[in-house]
């Protein structure tokens, strides 16, 4: 099982331990390209099998150095498919892992101290201090201002293969900053947190959906343009996580495999259209597990997005083509 690397240092899981249910990991080591930000993000991870050696072209070192040398906190010989079926019954919860301590009264009451992630403002903890600039492959086509809520790397790495220029903003960026940069769209990223306390972002939406500059959103950028649209956001029983999730794009029918990494979701009914402010807006992606609201896209104003990751690493790869409709939709409107 390959895509540890990528889920360990994606920024949406600051604050947050990762338990994996595939029963071996580290097989492949940890390699020089594959992360997806700058550090480790995950708070704690557990695991049923750390792999005792590994072996890859690429790798450069082991998973478990690689966690020491960050700090991270593991724990292994977990049943991690016992506790995921307690988790999909109790709710995701807090908590804590001591080597230290073994008083569980005393850790209870600590882990029961830490704040929840209902009303968690993360995005500034994350969020590049300055901007930087992530080039087209060969000739540029377009140019995108992206608000770094949480990015991944291989967000900007799709848009570079369509001939898109990135320049990846603060949060705190305002409409004037986007439009200093010539940005033809503005992406909102994926992120952690409640993204009920996401005001600036959910405003700097606003603007950009009254400037009708086209705008496309994954994951927690999908919850604020729900925000800007007037919808409210609700947090999950338990997330959305993993590799294969069902949803279907209502625009074609089909139905894609997708990664999914959200424990929040945009509070809209799936089945007919409404009238916002912007106005005419439609659900476009349900999940058929659960119903729960997948995309959405904007009728009268450039703007669509998803709660899902077609940009995810190690895969899969069938939502790809949604950063071909973001070129298209760039490209009418240019
Ligand atoms: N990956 C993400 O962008 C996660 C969004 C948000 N923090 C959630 O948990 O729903």
């Amino acid at each position: 099982m390959t895509g540890y690397q990528e889920t360990l240092t994606d920024p949406s899981y600051h604050r947050q331990v990762v338990v994996q249910t595939a029963p071996q990991i580290g097989n492949t080591g940890i390699n020089a390209e594959d992360d997806e930000s700058d550090r480790i993000w995950v708070a704690g991870y557990v695991v049923r099998d750390p792999s005792r050696s590994y072996s890859n072209w690429r790798a450069g070192g082991s998973l478990e150095d690689r966690l020491a040398v960050e700090g991270i906190v593991g724990i292994s010989g977990i049943d991690t498919r016992a506790l995921t079926r307690h988790l999909r019954e109790r709710g995701a919860m807090r908590v804590g892992v001591s080597s230290v301590d073994d008083d569980r009264g005393g850790l209870l009451e600590r882990v029961r101290q830490q704040p929840e992630m209902l009303g968690a403002d993360l995005s500034a903890e994350v969020s590049t201090p300055q901007r930087y600039t992530v080039e087209a492959d060969g000739e540029r086509r377009f140019t995108v201002a992206a608000i770094d809520l949480g990015i991944k790397r291989n967000v900007p790495r799709r848009l570079a293969k369509r001939g898109v220029t990135t320049h990846v903003l603060p949060a705190s960026a305002t409409l004037d900053d986007i439009r200093a940069v010539g940005a033809d769209a503005v992406f909102f990223s994926p992120g952690p947190g409640d993204p009920a306390t996401a005001d600036g972002p959910v405003a700097l939406a606003r603007a950009v959906l009254s400037a009708r500059i086209p705008l496309f959103g994954i994951c927690f950028g999908s919850q604020i343009l729900g925000r800007a649209l007037g919808f409210g956001t609700y947090k999950l029983g338990y997330g959305h996580r993993g590799i294969n999730q069902p949803v279907v794009d209502r625009i074609t029918g089909k139905v894609e495999i997708t990664s999914h990494n959200h424990g929040f979701a945009v509070d809209a009914p799936v089945d007919r259209r409404h009238d916002t402010e912007f106005g005419a807006v439609e659900v476009s992606h349900v999940c058929l597990n659960d119903d729960v609201v997948e995309g959405l896209r904007c009728l009268d104003v450039p703007a669509f997005t998803v709660q899902y990751h077609p940009e995810a690493a190690a895969g899969p790869h069938d939502a790809d083509y949604l950063f071909d409709r973001f070129a298209e939709l760039m490209n009418t409107n240019a």
